[in-house]
C-alpha cells in the first residue's frame, strides 16, 4: 500500500474519506425493486430472489424448529463452538443488562413528572450470512431486543443449502421466536412489510453489506430502523509507541469481511507509517480471503496516512466518523477526549477490534459510513420507547397558569388558555 499525506489529499480524495458509501448508492435502484416485488407479491418473490441471489430453492421460509433442534445438536455432540457461543452470549448480556433504564417519577414542586420506558412489540433482526457466516451478529442483534422486553422478536438470515448450524445455534441461544431463512435486501422488505410467512414488525435492525444496508434506508420511514450498518470499517489512530504488525492485523481483520469494507491507518509518524502499508501487504499475502482484503484495501475509502501533527490525525479521524476507532498511543485517554465521533473505541494495544466484533460484550452493530457523528451503535434503547408523565395539583396548576395561558394566546391558540381557566371557575 501507499502511504498517503493528509495534507496533500485533494478535494476528492477527502470526499472519498469523509462522504463515502460503501456502494450503497451504486445498487439503490436494483435495491428498490427488490422491496417493491417483496411488498407486492410477499412469499414467491422472497423464493425467487433466493433462487437468484443464493442459489438456494427454499421450501419452508421459516426456519424456527431448525434453530432449536441446531442449538440442540450441538449441545448433545459437546461441540466447543457452543462454549464460545455461550461466553459471548454471556458478556453482552451482562454488558445490556446494564443499560436497561428505570422508569422514574419526581417532584418538580408540585408538578409530579417522569419518564416511563416499554419495549416495541415485534422486531426484525437480520444476521448476515453470504461471504461469512455471523453467528456474533445474531447475538448482538437479538440479546439487547430480549434484554429490552421486545415480545416478538423474529430474526432473517440468508438461506442456504445446508445453514451453518453454529449461526442458528446462537439464535436459539440468543432467544429469538421466529427465524425466516431469507437474506439480503429482500430479507429486510419481508421483515418491513410482512409476506404470508413472515410477520410484518415494527423496527427492523441489524447489519448488512451494500444491498442490505440500501435496503435499509429504503424501508424507513414505512418501519422503524436502527441505522445504517453496512460494511466494516476501522481506522487506527496510532503513535511511534503502536506496533505496525499489529496495527496491519486489525486493519486486515475488518478488510476481510467484504470488499466494500474501508480500512483506515492515520499517524504522525512517518516511519510507523511506512512499515504499517508494508505489513499490510504482507499479511494480506497471507490471509485465505486475501481477494476479499486486497479489494477492501483499494477503496478509496481505505489507506494509511501520515498527518503532520497529532492534532491533525485526530481531526481526520473525527471528520471520518469510524464505526471502529482504534487508538494506540502512549496517551490514548488524551486522544479519546478530543474525540466525539465514533462507533465504538478500542484502546491500547490489547484491544483488537475482534475482541469487541466477538466477546467483550459491547454491541458490535455500528454506524457506518460516518453514521456515528449522528448516531451510537445498537443497544436496549434501540428497542425502547418513552413516554413521559404529568400529574399536577390544583395549586401546580394554579401556578404555571398565567405561563400557559399567554404562551397559548401569544400562539392565538385560545381553546388551550381556556382549557386551563376552566379549571379554575
Ligand atoms: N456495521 C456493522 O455493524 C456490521 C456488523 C457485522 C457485519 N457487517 C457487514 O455485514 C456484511 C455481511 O455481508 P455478507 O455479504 O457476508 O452477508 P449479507 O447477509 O449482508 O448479504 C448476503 C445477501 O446479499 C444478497 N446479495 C448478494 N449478491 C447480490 C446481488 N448481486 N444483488 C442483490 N442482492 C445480492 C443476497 O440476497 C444474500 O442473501 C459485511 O459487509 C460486513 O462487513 C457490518
Ligand atoms: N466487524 C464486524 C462489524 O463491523 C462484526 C464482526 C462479526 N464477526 C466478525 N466481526
Ligand atoms: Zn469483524
Amino acid at each position: 500500500m501507499d502511504v498517503r499525506t493528509v495534507a496533500d489529499l485533494s478535494p476528492a480524495e477527502r470526499r472519498a474519506f469523509f462522504e463515502r458509501d460503501a456502494g450503497v448508492e451504486g445498487v439503490r435502484e436494483d435495491v428498490r425493486e427488490i422491496v417493491e416485488r417483496v411488498r407486492a407479491e410477499g412469499d414467491v418473490a422472497v423464493r425467487e430472489f433466493a433462487e437468484e441471489f443464493d442459489g438456494v430453492a427454499v421450501g419452508n421460509v421459516d426456519i424456527t424448529d431448525d434453530a432449536a433442534r441446531a442449538h440442540e445438536e450441538l449441545a448433545d455432540a459437546d461441540d466447543p463452538v457452543l462454549d464460545a457461543v455461550e461466553a459471548a452470549a454471556a458478556n453482552v448480556r451482562e454488558f445490556h443488562e446494564r443499560q436497561r433504564p428505570e422508569d422514574w417519577r419526581d417532584d418538580f414542586g408540585g408538578r409530579e413528572l417522569g419518564r416511563r420506558f416499554r419495549p416495541l412489540d415485534r422486531v426484525g433482526v437480520y444476521v448476515p450470512g453470504g461471504a461469512a457466516s455471523y453467528p456474533s451478529s445474531a447475538l448482538m442483534g437479538v440479546i439487547p431486543a430480549v434484554v429490552a422486553g421486545v415480545d416478538h422478536v423474529a430474526v432473517a438470515t440468508p438461506p442456504a443449502e445446508e445453514l451453518d448450524p453454529v449461526t442458528l445455534a446462537a439464535i436459539h441461544e440468543a432467544g429469538a421466536d421466529a427465524v425466516y431463512q431469507v437474506g439480503g435486501a429482500q430479507a429486510v422488505g419481508a421483515l418491513a412489510y410482512g409476506t404470508e410467512t413472515v410477520t410484518r414488525v415494527q423496527k427492523v435492525v441489524g447489519p448488512g453489506n451494500k444491498w442490505v444496508t440500501a435496503a435499509k434506508s429504503i424501508v424507513q420511514g414505512d418501519v422503524g430502523i436502527d441505522f445504517l450498518a453496512g460494511p466494516s470499517e476501522v481506522l487506527v489512530l496510532a503513535d511511534e509507541t503502536a506496533d505496525p504488525d499489529l496495527v496491519a492485523a486489525d486493519l486486515v481483520a475488518q478488510a476481510e469481511h467484504d470488499p466494500n469494507a474501508s480500512v483506515v491507518a492515520v499517524t504522525a509518524d512517518a516511519d510507523l507509517a511506512d512499515a504499517v502499508a508494508d505489513a499490510v501487504d504482507a499479511q494480506a499475502g497471507e490471509r485465505e480471503r486475501e481477494e476479499t482484503i486486497r479489494a477492501a484495501l483499494d477503496n478509496e475509502a481505505s489507506g494509511v496516512l501520515r498527518a503532520r501533527s497529532m492534532p491533525e490525525a485526530v481531526l481526520f479521524a473525527e471528520e471520518y466518523a469510524a464505526e471502529h476507532l482504534s487508538i494506540v498511543a502512549e496517551d490514548d485517554e488524551a486522544l479519546l477526549d478530543r474525540i466525539t465521533n465514533a462507533g465504538s473505541v478500542f484502546l491500547g494495544p490489547y484491544s483488537p477490534v475482534a475482541a469487541g466484533d466477538y466477546a467483550t460484550g459491547t454491541n458490535h452493530v455500528l454506524p457506518t459510513n460516518g453514521g456515528a457523528k449522528r448516531y451510537g451503535g445498537l443497544s436496549v434503547d434501540t428497542f425502547l420507547r418513552s413516554s413521559t408523565v404529568q400529574r399536577l395539583d390544583r395549586d401546580a396548576l394554579d401556578d404555571l397558569s398565567e405561563t400557559v395561558t399567554s404562551l397559548a394566546e401569544a400562539e392565538g391558540l385560545e381553546g388551550h388558555a381556556e382549557s386551563v381557566r376552566k379549571r379554575f371557575e
